[in-house]
């Protein structure tokens, strides 16, 4: 059996504040493949954002093990890569000098470095804009390159935290469309958190729904278009697809939302 890429056994998360104690998480297990992209939805509070920290070794579990290559994680690491809702990128640098800040402190070589962001900025169609200050792209360009960034790490997982939650609509779905197209053609794998459910559907290939807090794991669900046939459509496409509506159906049943 091949070893999953992440593993969450039987973990619980509790947070202890003069205020008292908070079980953030309790009994999560799941398995994530190598190169599979999965979407988390839930409840606000429910702990998704936790759930990406224990896995970016930002907190540790209280009870059971996150594992990454079958390795417990045990503090933050280079395997792993982010990106937030804010890109912050640093208004000082240009944008090549963002994309090669992390490399150089964590003391790769400065030219091999710079010469690996600028292709990867080329490839996410930033060719024009290296020496460009943030301030100067717009929403999408800049979440472009703030996975630029991410990238340059050269991580094999990839923690999106409502990444397009601060892009206006039209914006939002053509740069999920790309940004999750290059993470399949780079075979990461990936974990978005997201309370877009569409969005959600639209970019995985599995969605863990959670439960109000203490998250629990609600239902997972597969998520397949064989109306496109063995090549999966990107996100914009697959919100035309047949089967759409049914999964969209299904998780906001799930999700329990009550409009009051
Ligand atoms: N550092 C912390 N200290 C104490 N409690 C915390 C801390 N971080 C989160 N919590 C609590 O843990 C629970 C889960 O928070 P978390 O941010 O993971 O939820 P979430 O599902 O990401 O929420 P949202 O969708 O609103 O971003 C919440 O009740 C929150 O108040």
């Amino acid at each position: 059996m091949t070893t999953p890429k992440i593993e969450f056994r039987d973990v619980g998360l509790r947070y202890f504040t003069p205020k008292g104690e908070t079980q953030a998480l309790a009994d999560i297990s799941f398995t994530v493949a190598q190169g599979e992209f999965v979407s988390i939805v839930g409840q606000s509070g429910c702990g998704k954002s936790t759930l990406l920290s224990l896995l970016a070794g930002l907190i540790r579990p209280t009870d059971g093990e996150v594992l990454i290559d079958g390795v417990p994680v045990t503090g933050p690491s280079p395997q792993v890569g982010f990106m937030l809702q804010q890109d912050s990128l640093f208004e000082w640098r240009t944008i090549a000098e963002n994309c090669v800040l992390g490399p150089e402190i964590r003391g790769d070589d400065r030219f091999e470095a710079r010469v690996r962001a600028e292709g990867l900025l080329k490839r996410y169609g930033l060719g024009d804009f290296l020496d460009s200050k943030p301030s100067e792209l717009s929403g999408g360009m800049r979440q472009r390159a703030a996975l630029a960034r991410t990238m340059c790490l050269r991580p094999d997982v990839l923690l999106l935290d409502e990444p397009f939650s601060a892009l206006d609509f039209q914006t939002r779905l053509s740069i999920a469309d790309e940004i999750g197209g290059i993470i399949r053609n780079e075979g990461k794998t990936a974990i978005l958190v997201t309370h877009d459910i569409p969005e959600a559907i639209a970019m995985a290939d599995r969605v863990i729904v959670l439960s109000r807090r203490p998250g629990r794991i609600k239902s997972i669900h597969p998520i397949a278009f064989p109306s496109h046939g063995d090549r999966r459509p990107g996100s914009f496409a697959a919100r035309d697809a047949v089967e759409f509506p049914s999964y969209f159906k299904t998780v906001w049943e799930e999700l329990e939302v009550h409009v009051e």
